[in-house]
């Protein structure tokens, strides 16, 4: 595919940050692209949406927890080409959000300290990530 002919795809993703300072890890399920890699939460970026409302909604539908749109802190962002896309990720930071993570799409999940996320394989994308959680946390 050309360059000009790959789309940006923009997607919000999310750190989600407990009291210890570990940061929730969610395992892509088999049959998805990237199965078995280790990603942050969160989702495409529906029509209409701001990327802050489709965390609101993905946190609560991949792992029934509730959040708020003040509760998101940008942190970095990720912007990668992958063979049918570009992708433009934001990465926020949430701290402040109600109930436990509960894996309601099959994934594997994980609290896991920054230092520690290397050892988890991640898409491409998201690795350059790591160094802003670890001087943040
Ligand atoms: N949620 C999330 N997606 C990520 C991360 N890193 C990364 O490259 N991605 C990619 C994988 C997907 O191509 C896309 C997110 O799509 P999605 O999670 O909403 O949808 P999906 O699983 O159905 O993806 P797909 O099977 O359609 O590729 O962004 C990450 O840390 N979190």
């Amino acid at each position: 595919m050309s360059q000009e002919a790959r789309p940006i795809l923009l997607v919000a993703a999310c750190a989600l940050v407990d009291a210890d300072g570990r940061v929730l890890l969610a395992q892509r399920p088999e049959g998805k692209s990237l199965a078995g890699l280790w990603e942050y939460p969160g989702g495409k970026v529906e029509q209409g949406e701001t990327p802050e409302e489709t965390l609101v909604r993905e946190l609560e539908e991949e792992l029934g927890i509730e959040t708020r749109t003040a509760c998101l802190a940008p942190l970095t962002f990720a912007s990668h080409t992958y063979e049918a896309f570009h992708l433009l990720m934001p990465l926020y930071v949430c701290r402040r959000f109600w109930g436990t993570p509960q894996p309601r799409e099959g994934q594997g999940l994980k609290w896991v300290r920054p230092r520690d996320m290397r050892d988890y394989p991640m898409p491409p994308a998201d690795a350059p990530l790591i160094p802003f959680l670890i001087d943040l946390l």
